[in-house]
Parts: C-alpha cells; structure tokens; sequence
C-alpha cells in the first residue's frame, strides 16, 4: 500500500469497504436516537480500523483513508475515532521521542489505546498562547500535576473524548522551576483500559448536539491535580530532565506540528465533499425537467437555464482546479516534515503560512459552493436523502475547527506583509512568494488568455498585500502595534485570500501545461481553467478593477465570456462529474444515483419515516387530548 497515492488509497479502500462484510450494508440513521447513531457510527468506525490494520497501513495511509468519499460511507454522522486517527496518532508519531514511541505505538495500533487531541478549552481556542491547564513539574516525585483551575479552563470539544477515548494528548502550559514555559503536548491516560471509567481525578463526559457530524463524539475534561510520570511528557522536541531543568524545541512552534498536518489533511479532504455535491448537483440537474415545453414537447432540463449553469457548472471547474493545488501543498508538507525532522526548520514559516490559508480559502469556497449546489437543487436539495445537508454541515465544520478561518488567514497575512517589508528571512527558490519581491507582471488583460488572467490574479494579490503592508507601517507609526494591526484586519484577511487564490491558479496553470498525454484531455483542463478564472474574476470584480490592471470593459466582457464558457462546458458537465468516479453508494443520494432514478429513489425514502408507520400515529391523538385540556 505504500506506494499508492492517495486516489488510489481511497479507490481500494472504496471497493474494499463496499465488499466488506461489516461495513458493506448500511442502514438509515436519520431516524436513531443520539446514542443509537453513536453505537452505529462507531462499530463501523471500528470496523474500518480493523481494515485499515489488515491492510497494512502506516500512519501517512492513515490520514488519507480519512477521504470523506471513504469516510462519509462508512461513518455517514461522524467519525468517533477520527481524531484518533487524524491527530492523536500523528502526534504521537512526530511528537514523542523513540523511547515512547516504542513505548506507546503497540498498544495504539493492537486498540488498546484509543485516543484524543485535547487542546480547546471552553475559554479559549483561537489564543493557544492563553490555554489556562497547568502541568506543573515536581522533580521530588518526578511527576506533572495537571490542573483544571477553573470550568472556563475545561477543555472543551476534543473529537472522541466524549465516550471514545482512553487517552488524550493534552496541550497544557508547562510550569518547570518556577517559570512558565509555554504549551506542550502531555500523554495522559483518562479512562481505564478495563472499565473504561474515568480515572481519579478526571472529569470527562460528551457536549452535545451539534449542527452536524453528531457522532464525531466531542467531549469536555477536567484535571484535578492529576499526576502524570515525567516521561509523558511528548519529548521529541522540548525536554524536561529529572531535575525539571528544562531544554527548548528547535523551533519555537514545533508542538503546534500536528495542527498544521491537518490543516493540509482537511483542505485536501474538503474538496472530496464538493466532489460529492457537485455529482449530485450535475445529474439531478439534468434529471429535473421544469417550465414551459420547447419545441420537442417537453419541459427544459433545469441545467439548460443560464442561471442554473451559474450555479452548478463553476463549481465543477472548482473541483478540479482545488485538488490540484491541495494535492500540490499535500506533497509540500510531506517534504517539509522530513526536514524538519532532520533538523532543518527554514521552511517551515512558509509551510505554516500556505497551509493556513489553503484551509481557509478551500473550506470557505467548498461550504458557499456545497450551499450554492443544494440551493440548485431546489426543494429536493432540502432533504437530508439529498445528502446535501450533511456536506455542507461538514465542509462549514472545516472553516472553524484546525483555526478559525479569519485567524488562519491572519496568520498568512502576517508572513506576506513581513515578506513584502523585507523584514522575513528571504524566500527560498520556489517559493509562493517570490512575486512580491518582483515587478509586477504586466502581461496586458485579454479575455480567452487564461495566462492574461493568471497575471491579473497575481496583481491582485500583490496590489493587496503591498497596499495593507503600507498602511499597517503609516499606522505603526502613530499608534501602538495591536491598534495598527486591528485597523488593518479586514485588508489583512482580503490580501490573504487574494494570494491563496494566486497559489491556487498558479498551481492549476503547471498541470495543464504539464499534461501531455492527450490533446482532448488538455483542451478539457484549459476549458476548466478558463470557467474558474473567469467566475473568479466575476467574483471580485472590485479587486480586478482596482489591482489588476482591469477596465470596466474587461469586467463586462469577462461576465459575457464566462457565460459563454458555461454553456461550452454544459455538454461536459456529466463526463467531468463521472470521472469522480463514485460509485452510487459512497454518494448515497436520492437525487445524484447514476441511473437518474430520483423521484421513485425519494417516495421509497420517505417509506422509513417512522410516522407512516400507522395510518395514524398515536403520537397525533395524544398531542390533540393534551392541546384540548
Ligand atoms: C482528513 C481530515 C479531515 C477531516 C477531519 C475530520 C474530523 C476531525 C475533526 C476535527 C478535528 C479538529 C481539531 C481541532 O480543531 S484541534 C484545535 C485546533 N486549534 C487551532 O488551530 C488553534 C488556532 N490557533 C493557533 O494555531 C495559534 O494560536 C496561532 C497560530 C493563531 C497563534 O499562535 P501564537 O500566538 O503562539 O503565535 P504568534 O505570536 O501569532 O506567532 C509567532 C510566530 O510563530 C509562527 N507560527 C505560529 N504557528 C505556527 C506553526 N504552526 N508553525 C510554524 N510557525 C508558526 C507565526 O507565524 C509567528 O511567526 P513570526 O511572524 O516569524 O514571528
Ligand atoms: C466540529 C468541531 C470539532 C473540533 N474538534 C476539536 C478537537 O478535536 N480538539 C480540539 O482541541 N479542538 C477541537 N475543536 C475546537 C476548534 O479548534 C476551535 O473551535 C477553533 O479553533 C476556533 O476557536 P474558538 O472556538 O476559540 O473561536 P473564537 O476564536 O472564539 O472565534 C470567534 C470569533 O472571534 C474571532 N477572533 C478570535 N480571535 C481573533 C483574532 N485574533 N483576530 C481576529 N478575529 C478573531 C474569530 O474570527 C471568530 O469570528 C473542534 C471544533 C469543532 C467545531
């Protein structure tokens, strides 16, 4: 398996899950009660683990099984051991030293161990800096007292910890010698191996419903002076000795490592769920047929609508064009990570950044674009049996957990206007920042020269990022450092997204020149690549005109362009949409099956709810007696 890249991870892994006898039969969960969902969600989730096992997987194969296309089959209302698995274990894996990985890993992968990244507390989850659990070292018993201080300082929505795990990696403030020493990761076990009860002096239990994703079973924790041995402390990076002396991480960051693993995991990951969406979408636009009848007697396909070609087909070409650059930053950050492990951190600044802001920008397109698909689907797009629901629940979970969106993108922002005042380490050769040291690139805006528009997107992003750069300096000046940055804010998180959107185009624009294996297949990618540059000028016209060298003109020229390029990509909507390759069941959609079968798919649907059991549910007669009294 290790070999396969990750297409072809999911591609097995779908086949093996659809023949598997445990997994390959699912049942409607709409109907189960909270703890009926959960004990469903994780027998499967389970189940998939023990496949996962027996397929070899090391912990990279991991995090790519973790596909929503794989996942949302086999745990359609959240997975209760995907923290387990996305970010328990890759922490143990990069944060803990050989010792303890030897230590640990065993009874991880035998399900001993099921784990947790416990970092949020209900206080505090943006500020890591300001997490209030304590764990203070006491050479004398050479042990860590992990404290809760306060119910504010509980954590607060660790996927798995609500009745799932039996050991949570902890991200508490380190205390040694008296001296607070920032956040470090600290293996603590919760509940017992046996009994699975909470151990002493851990309070630990499940928050609630969500607005979806109801199983991934996040939970709160609290810590009464629990002690935990020295050597639970992760150790690869910062150390405590026996004596609580204390040795620094090689770079100051590098116990935030697995947050910046899965925020590369969830932008490659989101872009599966548009997928999903954009299947159905497409072939339920060409099943539903409404309006007054053409010339051959039958009413319009609802995709034949100019506006409904809007509001499907750009989201195709986003497809496309965001796997590209997700799969380009997935291959980024495997590179990144081995140097880093080999002690070289130069890189890893910028890693941060792109990583930040590909999250953002990907969660943030896929959440308006899945709920611009359901919208397309009118009434029936409402329905949980469309599955729209569900995608667009997970994909907008995406745009808060791993770093709320504005945050990350400020994170970004910080490293571009640095870069763009000379005051960072310059960029490395290949870096997705060189342009701002550079002139701007003047190529002339020209309708139908997708390079013309790479360029146009590029002035954008460096007309921002000089433009906020300059006035966060002007207002450095006057008054103090916070005051100047939060006068910028909103010009901050613009120039981010407008430099997410260049890396993206840039990256899309090397796969279709490097694709040379068909001409037919070239042609598709430029026609994809002209739809997502236009719709992506037609979306911030505003930017085009004021950084990107675009006149009025252009911008009215772009609107008619794009439309016309719609209606060239229509007749291809449901090969490009094919080529997904998804099979019926991992979509489970009654309006986006293969065969087109919609309206018999819904009435049969509808025959599980509860309520069309009897003629007339008791529920009606008692609610009536009680509305009479
Ligand atoms: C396949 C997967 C798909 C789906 C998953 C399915 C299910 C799982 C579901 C959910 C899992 C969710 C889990 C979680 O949400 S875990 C909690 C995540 N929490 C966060 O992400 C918190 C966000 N906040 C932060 O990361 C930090 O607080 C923040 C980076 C915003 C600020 O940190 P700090 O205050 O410590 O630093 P600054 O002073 O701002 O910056 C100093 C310096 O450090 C640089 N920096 C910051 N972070 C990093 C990093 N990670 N790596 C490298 N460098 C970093 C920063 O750029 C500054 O640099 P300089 O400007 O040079 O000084
Ligand atoms: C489904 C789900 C699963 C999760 N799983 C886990 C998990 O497994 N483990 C875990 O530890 N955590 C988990 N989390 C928590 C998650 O990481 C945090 O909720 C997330 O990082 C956002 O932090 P917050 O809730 O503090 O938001 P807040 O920071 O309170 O955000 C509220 C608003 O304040 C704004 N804001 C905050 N700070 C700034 C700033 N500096 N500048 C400008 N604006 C700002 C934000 O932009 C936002 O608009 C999960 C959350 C969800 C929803």
């Amino acid at each position: 398996m290790v070999s396969r890249n990750r297409s072809q991870v999911k591609d097995h892994l779908g086949s093996k899950v659809l023949n598997h006898p445990e997994l390959r039969n699912t049942k409607a969960t709409e109907y189960m009660s909270h703890e009926e969902k959960y004990r469903y969600n994780l027998s499967r989730a389970t189940a998939m683990l023990k496949l996962i096992d027996e397929e070899g997987m090391d912990v990279n194969e991991i995090s790519k099984v973790m596909s929503h296309t794989v996942s949302g089959f086999t745990t359609p209302d959240g997975n209760p051991l995907a923290v387990h698995q996305v970010m328990f274990v890759p922490t143990l894996m990069n944060q803990a030293d050989d010792d303890q990985v030897s230590r640990w890993l065993g009874d991880v992968f035998n399900g001993t161990i099921v784990g947790t990244y416990a970092q949020t507390e209900l206080s505090h989850g943006t500020f890591v800096r300001g997490l209030r659990t304590t764990a203070t070292y006491d050479p004398a018993s050479r042990t860590f007292d992990l404290h809760t201080p306060d119910v504010s300082a509980a954590k607060w929505w660790p996927g798995g910890l609500g009745t799932t795990a039996n050991h949570a990696v902890v991200m508490a403030q380190l205390y040694t010698d008296g001296q607070p020493r920032g956040i470090h990761p600290f293996m603590v076990a919760i509940r017992d191996r046996e009994t699975h009860r909470p151990l002493p002096g851990i309070t630990v239990g499940e928050i609630g419903p969500k607005l979806g994703q109801n199983t991934l079973n996040n939970g709160y924790l609290l810590f009464d002076h629990v002690k935990v041995p020295r050597e639970n402390m992760l150790m690869r990076n910062a150390r405590v000795n026996e004596d609580g002396s204390y040795t620094k991480p090689s770079h100051q960051k590098a116990s935030y490592g697995t947050m910046v693993f899965t925020r590369v995991a969830i932008a490659l990951d989101t872009v599966d769920a548009l997928q999903i969406a954009a299947t159905i979408a497409a072939r339920y636009s060409i099943v539903r047929r409404q309006g007054e009848p053409r010339d051959d007697g039958q009413e319009p396909q609802i995709i034949d609508y100019q506006t409904q070609q809007l509001k499907v087909l750009p989201h195709i070409a986003a497809c496309y064009v965001l796997r590209a650059s997700t799969a380009r930053l997935w291959e980024h950050h495997t590179h990144v990570t081995s140097e880093v492990r080999g002690g070289d951190t130069a890189l890893l600044p910028e890693l941060h950044a792109t990583a930040c802001c590909l999250k953002a920008l990907v969660t943030q397109d896929c959440s308006e674009a899945i709920e611009a698909l359901r919208l397309s689907c009118g009434g029936h797009g409402y329905m949980t049996a469309s599955r729209l629901p569900a995608l667009y629940a997970y994909a907008t979970a995406g745009a808060t957990y791993e770093g709320e969106n504005t945050v990350l993108l400020l994170q970004t922002a910080r490293y571009l206007v640095k870069q763009a005042g000379g005051s960072h380490a310059p960029p490395a050769a290949g870096s997705a920042v060189t342009y701002l040291s550079r002139p701007a690139d003047d190529t002339p805006f020209a309708v139908g020269s997708p390079a013309a528009y790479v360029a146009a997107v590029g002035r954008v992003a460096r007309g921002r990022v000089t433009e906020v750069a300059a006035a966060l300096q002007a207002d450095r000046q006057t008054m103090p450092e916070a005051d100047a940055w939060n006068q910028s804010l909103v010009q901050l998180v613009a120039a981010a997204l407008a430099h997410g959107r260049y890396f993206v185009v840039r990256e899309f624009a090397e796969v279709v020149s490097q694709q040379s294996s068909s001409r037919a297949i070239q042609q598709m990618l430029q026609l994809l690549f002209s739809v997502y540059l236009a719709h992506a000028v037609s979306r911030a016209e505003g930017d085009f005109i004021t950084y990107g060298g675009l006149t009025p003109s252009d911008i009215r020229l772009n609107r008619r362009h794009l439309l016309r390029l719609l209606a060239e990509l229509r007749p291809h909507m449901i090969p490009l949409t094919d080529a997904f390759d998804l099979p019926d069941r991992l979509i489970n959609s009654t309006l986006g099956a293969w065969d087109g079968d919609v309206y018999r798919r819904m009435f049969e649907q509808a025959s599980h709810s509860p309520l069309n059991t009897d003629e007339v549910p008791a529920s009606f007669h008692q609610a009536m007696l009680r509305s009479k009294l």
